[in-house]
């Protein structure tokens, strides 16, 4: 890639769609926090835990990323965690950030919702203040629970709900199909939330479909599997639902077998409104920047692409309208168009 290029990606005003909060723990604060907290982990040392980041699904991934999240307790907790990576992002020209939640994962094991919720809102604050960087939160439930749980966490986050703009739906895909939580997404969408949900990333593109119908979802999270259908595919298409695609977590989920393999290119080819993103990026081996450069050096993608994501990445985004136009009117300033 010519550095002009590489120049860029860096530099470009984009926003991050996906990304799991939780799954920007560095091995490093889940050690430092661990400490603070006194928690005990079962890897002697960041080093120990780095190596056992070779996975060969989701599922051996969600083992190791539910394992690390069992250091944050306390409200600064969140903070911290939700801070390091606002400063990662801010550092990758990220303009606004839509950031996953588990709620679930951290009640079950005692810790209030409020302290959750509290503790990375005031980091999204902050960011917003020192930096002009916008966030919102969405909420997700985790699909390998039932939907009467969904349903007592949906009631537990009422009295926060001017704190995230959406629920979502994450955590093991296989044989967890949105039909499971069709009702708790009705209730969702009645209370005038925005709706996404992880489909056709490990589960078959008919997850899409049925996320899309049952569940009303506006946008898919990863979707990559949707080229297997292409009457799917031109669904997508036609109707412009946005794919927030994570490419190095493809790669290290075993998706696709290497990144020259990764089906980005077919997806942009195919008029698919894709976006870029990390997902889980202390597990998965880069920021929004890193995954932008190893597919752009892998596959052959040029400038008029860049631009294209980086517009996509505001327009499908749930700013509002005004906001969105103040983005991609950044953007077209950037691109000189
Ligand atoms: O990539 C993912 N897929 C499903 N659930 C998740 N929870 C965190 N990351 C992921
Ligand atoms: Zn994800």
């Amino acid at each position: 890639m010519d550095a002009a290029l590489r120049d860029t990606l860096l530099q470009m005003p984009k926003a991050e769609l996906h990304m799991h909060i939780e799954g920007s723990l560095e091995p490093e604060l889940i050690f430092a926090l661990a400490e603070r907290n006194k928690v005990k982990l079962e890897y002697a040392s960041v080093e120990e835990l780095r190596t056992a980041y070779a996975f060969k699904d989701l599922q051996s991934f969600l083992d190791i990323y539910y394992a690390g999240a069992s250091v944050l307790l306390t409200e600064q907790d969140f903070y911290d965690m939700t801070r390091a990576y606002l400063q990662r992002a801010h550092a990758d020209n990220v303009r606004h950030t839509e950031l996953f939640f588990d709620p679930q994962t951290h009640t079950e094991r005692g810790v209030a919702f409020g302290t959750v919720v509290n503790g990375i809102d005031r980091a999204l604050q902050d960011a917003r203040k020192e930096w002009g960087l916008s966030g919102a939160l969405i909420m997700c439930f985790l699909r390998h629970l039932s939907e009467e749980e969904a349903f007592a966490t949906l009631e537990q986050a009422l009295p926060y709900r001017d704190k995230f703009v959406g629920v979502g739906l994450d955590s093991s895909e296989r044989g967890h199909p949105p039909e499971k939580f069709a009702r708790v997404f009705a209730r969702c969408k009645e209370l005038g939330l925005r709706l996404v949900a992880h489909a056709g990333e490990e589960g078959p593109p008919d997850y899409i479909r049925t996320a899309l119908d049952l569940l009303k979802v506006e946008r898919i999270d990863h979707g990559v599997r949707c080229l297997e259908d292409a009457e799917l595919t031109a669904r997508l298409a036609r109707d412009r639902v946005p794919l927030t695609v994570c490419p190095l977590s493809n790669i290290k989920l075993r998706v696709f077998d290497k990144v020259a393999d990764h089906n980005l290119l077919k997806l942009l080819d195919a008029g698919l409104v894709v976006t870029v993103n990390s997902d889980d990026p202390a597990y998965f081996g880069g920021y929004v920047n890193d995954n932008f450069l190893q597919m752009f050096e892998a596959l052959p993608l040029g400038r008029e692409h860049a631009y294209q994501m980086a517009r996509n990445s505001f327009s499908a985004s749930f700013l509002d309208a005004a906001e969105k136009q103040k983005y991609l009117d950044e953007v077209d300033a950037f691109f000189g168009q």
